[in-house]
Order: structure tokens, then C-alpha cells, then sequence
């Protein structure tokens, strides 16, 4: 057991980070009229509140917490699409600010999936012509787009017969699939995932995640799969972030926190997922009160209003991550916490 810093949530040495993010805060301001610059009236949301981790070549990291934990910003801030308060992110160890900088460099690098399919897609636009729009950016001719189109389609598993039709024509499944076309058309490094699956039948959930899983085998592709149920990402992450009133608050390999969670709001996201067995979630724990407000989030540990096993402490002391074999958890109590969750 050892006490770390909140910048050491990296992957190890030995493997080459290709996204890595340091320190990261975001605030929404609230304040922005005239009346209250001048009154000095700054009160923000505190989206994401020092969050760093870092993603290895070819790894999939879950993002996990609840509504308004922070996720969606954190894949904004990666994308670059918003600048931070503070803190970085590194792509391949060049400031993410410096590729942004040039939009057909940054839409080849990282390309995102978003959890409505066909709000991302132009309704105006058939499937060809939208999965070739992407493709504008690069010196190619009508064929070659043509053929990379063609490629696309069958690399996500659509007949060409599906290349005239419109979004409104296409189940949510299909269009997940051009979505992901799309993405995947300029053949970038990383794909940012913001719940890509949470909009459809189970069935298809498994047949697009399936699909995820094919296309990184096939182009090494690293994610960052953002999800607010943990059963999606069980067999689909290798690392798990989760988030919480914008900290992250425990980090580990997905097999080590689905068994022996360290942090006691991961073990209560856990114990929401329904048993195999029984299809319940008999002994689930539920969360006293409601989420604090990010406009004022409570001191100490940020969960301790909520949190099942809080003691006096957690009131006051902001802590430090704390790892417990290969996870790291911003628990005073992370040790004997999962001591006492491997006995149950
Ligand atoms: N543009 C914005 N302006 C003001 N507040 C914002 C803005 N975007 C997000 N927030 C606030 O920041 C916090 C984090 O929101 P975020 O959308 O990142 O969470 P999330 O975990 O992705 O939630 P969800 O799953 O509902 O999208 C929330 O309190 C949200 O209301």
C-alpha cells in the first residue's frame, strides 16, 4: 500500500502513452453578464476537478460515473474541442492544442462516436455521402473517395446497398455503424467513444461492441469508451476510470475493479448491475441524498455525503490516491475497503 499523486494515474513506463492528460480542470462559468463581471460575481461549475490519466497504444479505457460526473467533458477537453482552465492533454506527448491547430491533423488523429447516431449524421446527406464528407480533407480524387467509401461500408458491415439510402432509412444499429465509418474513415489513432451503445436494443449493443472490438484488433486503435453503466464495458474495457461530481476516484484494470472494487462508490455502482442469477440487484446499495451541487462540492472527500462507509475524517481531508494492488483509489480508507469487500 502506498500513497501516490494524482499525476501518477499513468499507464506504466513501459508502455507508450498515446493520450495522456495532466492535472485537468474545467469550469463552466455562470457569471458571464456585464452586472456580474462588475460585481465580481464568479461562481462556476466545477466540471472536472484534477483529473490525469494516461491511455496506452492499442488500450481501452472506460469512463465511468453517474450523470453530470464530468465524462463528456473530459472527451471534449481530449478531442480538444474545449480548451482547459488548467492542466493538459498530451497527444503523443505533443500538447493537443498544437494538432488542433491544424483541423484536417487532429480529425485524422482522433475521431469520435457520439450516443445518438443519427443526430450526428445529416439527415440531407445520403450514407455515401456522408462517411465521404471526412474525406474532403485529404488531395483524393472521386474514385479513390469512392473506394475508400466502399471499404468503410464493408469494414463496418454494411452491404453496398446500403450507401443510397438517407439516416432516416437506417435502424439505430446501421447508423451507429456509419457513424463509426465515419470516424474511422481517415484512419485515426484514437477514438474517442461518448456512450455509443446507451441508445440501443441490448441485442445490438453487443453486435456494435463486438464491432469496436474488430476494428481495434484490425487498426490498433486506442479508445476512450465513456459509458454510465458498467455492464457495457465489462468485456470491452482494459482499464476503468470512475468518476464522480467531476474527480476521478478510482483507476484500475477492468478485472480487478469488477472483483475487488477499492473505492466504495465504485462497489455501489457495482451493486447496481443486476446478478446474472437472479436478474436482481438484491443487496444493492442505494445512495443517501442527492448529488452535491458542483457549484459548491462538499470538502474533503467529495463523495463522504453520499458514501456508505464515510467517518469523521472524510469531511475534511482531501485524499490522495492510494493504491491497492494494481488499482489506485482517492480513498482514505482504500485498503481496508477492499479488505473488507473481498470477504463478503
Ligand atoms: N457548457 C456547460 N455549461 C455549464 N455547465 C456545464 C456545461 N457542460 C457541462 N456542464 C456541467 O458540468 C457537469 C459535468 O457535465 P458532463 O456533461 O461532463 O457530465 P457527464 O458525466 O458526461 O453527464 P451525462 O452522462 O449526463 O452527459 C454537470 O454539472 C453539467 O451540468
Amino acid at each position: 500500500m502506498s500513497n501516490i499523486n494524482q499525476s501518477e494515474t499513468r499507464t506504466s513506463s513501459s508502455e507508450r502513452a498515446v493520450i495522456e492528460v495532466r492535472n485537468l480542470v474545467k469550469h463552466f462559468s455562470l457569471n458571464d453578464s456585464f452586472l456580474d463581471n462588475f460585481l465580481g460575481n464568479d461562481e462556476y461549475v466545477e466540471a472536472v476537478s484534477d483529473v490525469s490519466f494516461s491511455i496506452a497504444e492499442g488500450e481501452t479505457l472506460a469512463l465511468v460515473g453517474e450523470s453530470g460526473s464530468g465524462k463528456s467533458t473530459v472527451a471534449n477537453l481530449v478531442t480538444g474541442l474545449y480548451a482547459p482552465t488548467s492542466g493538459q492533454v498530451l497527444f503523443e506527448d505533443k500538447p493537443i492544442e498544437s494538432v488542433k491547430a491544424r483541423p484536417a491533423d487532429i480529425l485524422s488523429e482522433i475521431g469520435m462516436v457520439f450516443q445518438d447516431p443519427k443526430a450526428s449524421l445529416d439527415p440531407r446527406l445520403t450514407i455515401r455521402r456522408s462517411i465521404a464528407e471526412p474525406l474532403h480533407s485529404q488531395e483524393w480524387n472521386k474514385q479513390r473517395r469512392e473506394e475508400r467509401v466502399d471499404e468503410l461500408l464493408d469494414l463496418v458491415n454494411l452491404s453496398d446497398t446500403h450507401a443510397d439510402r438517407y439516416p432516416h432509412e437506417l435502424s439505430g444499429g446501421q447508423a451507429q455503424r456509419v457513424a463509426i465509418a465515419r470516424a474511422v474513415a481517415l484512419d485515426p489513432r484514437v477514438l474517442v467513444l461518448d456512450e455509443p451503445v446507451s441508445a440501443l436494443d441490448a441485442s445490438v449493443q453487443a453486435k456494435i461492441l463486438n464491432l469496436l472490438m474488430k476494428l481495434q484488433e484490425e487498426m490498433g486503435l486506442t479508445y476512450l469508451f465513456i459509458a454510465h453503466d458498467l455492464n457495457v464495458i465489462e468485456h470491452i474495457a482494459d482499464r476503468v476510470a470512475v468518476m464522480y461530481l467531476g474527480n476521478l476516484m478510482e483507476i484500475a484494470p477492468a478485472e480487478q475493479l469488477f472483483e475487488q472494487p477499492t473505492h466504495p462508490y465504485t462497489y455501489t455502482l457495482l451493486s447496481a448491475i443486476p446478478s446474472l442469477e437472479t436478474g436482481t440487484t438484491d443487496g444493492r446499495i442505494i445512495l443517501e441524498g442527492d448529488v452535491p451541487s458542483p457549484v459548491h462540492p462538499p470538502s474533503g472527500c467529495v463523495f463522504h455525503t453520499r458514501c456508505p462507509v464515510a467517518e469523521d475524517e472524510c469531511g475534511t481531508t482531501v485524499p490522495n490516491f492510494e493504491q491497492v494492488d494494481n488499482a489506485q483509489s482517492k480513498c482514505l480508507f482504500a485498503q481496508k475497503f477492499a479488505e473488507e469487500y473481498s470477504d463478503r
